[in-house]
């Protein structure tokens, strides 16, 4: 570009300084003929002169349009210098981006050669995400497999257990013992600040696991071994599973006695009715009416007709309360005359309470119904113990009576679920007044109970049956041929340590009572209409 415009530059000026002799030289020429003027005539001269004129304006036409020339390649140089600058301009960003462009392609070489890299890992990965694939396909066939050998594993084990309770039920019943179950409520707001449940623990050697039970007192430790210890977190569901075989058995014709034993606040009351209006905390006493009459359905099927029949009393200051009259004078055994509510019992080791009201009942929404009304007529006091302590001794009794179409037989088993009031000593409850009387006779009745249990446990002649009410009732399961549980409650608070240790004492020599075998009461039809209490 440059050397254009140079170019540009020589050729002005050398037509400017080419054109500049000859018009000199025309200025001379004409001083020349002016000199000559005499010679030559005065019209050639002016003729020469016109010439000249002429020729001197066309040369300055000439000049003036060279001159003109030069000012329009002027501008155009200097247009052509304004776009060399603007061409050196766009040269150096051209060699910038060059040099870019440069370094990019080198980047670009790099990324490339990291792209084939990645690529060729990725050839590798591909291929071990294969392999795992396959891998992860084996191990999920391996993982199916074995959760298929497990769940067969798993089934095994529960009909296993069913198996180990069955002959464990069995060897209990051969052995003719008192099977007793320890339960261990949790901790609740109304203990004792600061109890921090250490009181009780639980053995986990595999023979003690589930059985065993250490109480701590006064720094000493105690340990009780039962048939089952349940700790504080099992559930009501739990507890049932345990006792359903035991309940089941009173459809085949066996007499069925489960209490629970404790001191106030202990949880009897929970384990055996549970809590109303939530279905997760119903007791035993529901759940075993849900599954009687459950089975009662299915076993229709195979023939079997069930009556069944409900009476539900207490035993207040060692007064019989039938919680089932409608009349009010009668509840009570002074009520009308004094020979109601008479314990009597059969031959046949079947009990029977005169006057007490028996119900008909057909399906588990009955007895419910019936369950909400004794509720009402219990009597509940107030000790120090427990804001709502039950004072009395709460008997609920099913009397069942099955017969078979098909094989002509017939059975009667009776199902007992016995609330029992608190067992605490009167020191603790701090009762006075009526409350100490009624502490008193709750204490006569358990105190009478445990002379019972003491006598049946040292194979005594005479075992005090006839001393409470309690005692005389529960005769048929105690010494008898009934199928006999007792729970024992357990607060977990370290202020009921002392009473806890009693219960477990108690219970530890209940446990080692023999009653004798259980017999089912099985024959072949000869139907009585109604059942004695069992
Ligand atoms: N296993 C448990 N889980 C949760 N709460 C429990 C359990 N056992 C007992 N409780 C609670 O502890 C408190 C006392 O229990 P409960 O009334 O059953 O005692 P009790 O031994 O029947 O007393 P009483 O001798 O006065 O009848 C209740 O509030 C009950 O809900």
């Amino acid at each position: 570009m440059m050397m254009a415009v140079l170019k540009v530059w020589v050729y002005l000026y050398l037509t400017f300084e080419d054109k500049k002799p000859s018009i000199t030289g025309i200025d001379i020429c004409i001083e020349k003929q002016s000199v000559t003027i005499n010679v030559a005539s005065v019209d050639e001269v002016a003729k020469q002169k016109d010439t000249l004129v002429n020729e001197v304006a066309s040369l300055r036409a000439e000049l003036q349009q060279v001159s003109e020339d030069r000012d329009s390649l002027l501008l155009q140089v200097q247009t052509l210098t304004a776009e060399v600058v603007n061409c050196e301009e766009l040269v150096e960003k051209s060699n910038e981006l060059k040099e870019k462009c440069f370094s990019q392609s080198n980047q670009l070489m790099t990324l490339q050669d990291e792209l084939e890299a990645t690529q060729n890992k990725l050839r590798v990965s591909d291929l071990s995400v294969f392999e795992t694939k396959t891998e992860f396909e084996a191990q999920k066939k391996l993982i199916s497999e074995l959760q298929n050998r497990l769940e067969d594993a798993e089934l095994k084990i529960v009909e296993g257990e069913k198996f180990r309770k069955k002959l464990h039920n069995t060897i209990l019943e051969l052995k003719g013992n008192i099977r007793v179950f320890c339960r261990v409520r949790p901790l609740i707001p109304e203990d004792s600040p600061g109890a921090d449940g250490k009181v009780v623990s639980y053995p986990t050697t595999t023979e003690a696991l589930g059985r065993a039970i250490e109480l701590t007192q006064n720094g000493q430790k105690y340990s009780f071994t039962f048939d089952k210890v349940f700790m504080p977190d099992a559930s009501q569901e739990d507890v049932f599973v345990e006792i359903s075989q035991l309940v089941q058995s009173a459809l085949d014709g066996y007499k069925v006695c489960i209490f629970a034993y404790g001191q106030t606040g202990s949880g009897k009351t929970y384990t055996m009715m549970g809590k109303s209006g939530n279905p997760e905390q119903k007791g035993l006493i529901p759940r075993s009416l849900e599954q009687i009459f459950q089975t009662r359905q299915s076993l229709q099927s195979q023939g079997w007709k069930y009556e069944m029949q409900v009476s539900m009393l207490e035993i207040y200051n060692e007064t019989i309360r039938d919680l089932l009259s409608t009349k009010d004078s009668s509840r009570t055994e002074y009520g009308s005359n004094g020979k109601q509510y008479a314990i009597k019992h059969d031959a046949n080791g079947n009990t029977l309470v005169s006057d007490l009201t028996v119900v008909d009942v057909c399906s588990t929404r009955e007895v419910s119904f019936l369950l909400d009304q004794a509720s009402h007529s219990r009597s509940v006091g107030k000790t120090q113990m427990n804001e709502q302590s039950s004072r009395s001794h709460f008997v609920f009794t099913l009397r069942i009576s099955g017969v078979n179409e098909n094989t002509e037989q017939q059975v009667q088993g009776v199902l007992n679920l016995i609330d029992l009031a608190g067992s605490e000593r009167l020191s603790k409850s701090g009762s006075t007044g009526d409350r100490l009387r009624e502490t008193q006779a709750i204490n006569k009745s358990l105190s009478s109970l445990s002379n019972v249990i003491f006598a049946l446990a040292k194979k005594e002649d005479h075992v005090p049956f006839r001393h409470s009410k309690l005692t005389y009732l529960l005769q048929p399961c105690l010494g008898g041929d009934s199928k006999t549980l007792m729970f024992v409650n357990i607060s977990p608070d370290h202020s009921s340590s002392g009473e806890s240790l009693c219960s477990l004492r108690f219970a530890s020599r209940v446990n080692a009572c023999e009653i004798g075998i259980p017999r089912r009461q099985a024959n072949l039809r000869s139907f009585e209409s109604r059942l004695s209490l069992g």
